[in-house]
C-alpha cells in the first residue's frame, strides 16, 4: 500500500494540475491543500458471493475527493455511469483508473463531473482493489474557480458531514 501511495501521489498531483490548467487555472491549490497527511488510502476486499443475483460489493456512489486513482486486480466487477448508462470497466491490473470526485466537480464549477460507480461481487472469486483519494484538509474551503458560481463555497469538513448524514454513518476520529 505504501509503495502504491508513493507512486501515485505525484501522478495525482500531475493529473489535478493538468485538469486545472485546462480550465485556464494554473493553481497550486492542490499542492497546498492536499498533503500526505490529508489524503486517504483504501484497500478494498470483496469476498466471493455465490448468491445467484447481482450483489453489490460497494453500492453506487461518487467519491468525496478531488480525484481517485484506483488499481483493480483481474477479477472485474467495477461499473460506472457513462453518458447516462452503466458500463463495466474491463479489469486490467496493469492499468490505473482515474475518477473525478465531488470536490473537483465543485471546484471546476461543474466543468468536470464526479463519476458514479459501484462494484458487483464475483460468485467464486475474491477481488481486491486499492484506492488513493486526493483529499484536502478538513479546513480547506472549496470555491469554484469560475463564475457565475454553480456551487456556493464550503469546507471539506462541512461536505464530509453532509455525506455522513446522507448515508447515516458515523466515523470515530
Ligand atoms: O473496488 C473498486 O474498484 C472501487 C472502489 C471504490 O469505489 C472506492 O473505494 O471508493
Ligand atoms: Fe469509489
Amino acid at each position: 500500500m505504501e509503495a502504491f501511495a508513493t507512486k501515485v501521489a505525484s501522478l495525482a498531483q500531475k493529473v489535478a494540475g493538468i485538469l486545472a490548467e485546462k480550465l485556464g487555472n494554473k493553481s497550486s491549490f492542490f499542492q497546498e491543500s492536499c498533503l500526505p497527511s490529508t489524503i486517504y488510502l483504501r484497500l478494498n476486499r470483496y469476498p466471493p458471493c455465490p448468491i445467484p443475483l447481482d450483489i453489490y460489493g460497494i453500492m453506487p456512489h461518487t467519491d468525496s475527493d478531488f480525484i481517485t486513482i484506483l488499481r483493480q486486480d483481474e477479477v472485474g466487477g467495477l461499473q460506472l455511469v457513462k453518458d447516462g448508462k452503466w458500463i463495466s470497466v474491463k479489469p486490467n491490473p496493469d492499468a490505473l483508473i482515474i475518477n473525478i470526485g465531488d470536490l473537483f466537480q465543485a471546484w471546476s464549477n461543474g466543468f468536470y463531473t464526479s463519476v458514479e460507480h459501484c462494484v458487483f461481487t464475483h460468485p467464486t472469486k475474491e477481488r481486491f482493489s486499492a484506492a488513493y483519494f486526493l483529499c484536502p484538509s478538513n479546513e480547506t474551503v472549496i470555491e469554484s474557480c469560475s463564475k457565475p458560481l454553480v456551487y456556493t463555497k464550503f469546507s471539506f469538513r462541512e461536505y464530509r458531514q453532509k455525506v455522513r448524514e446522507m448515508f447515516n454513518y458515523t466515523v470515530i476520529k
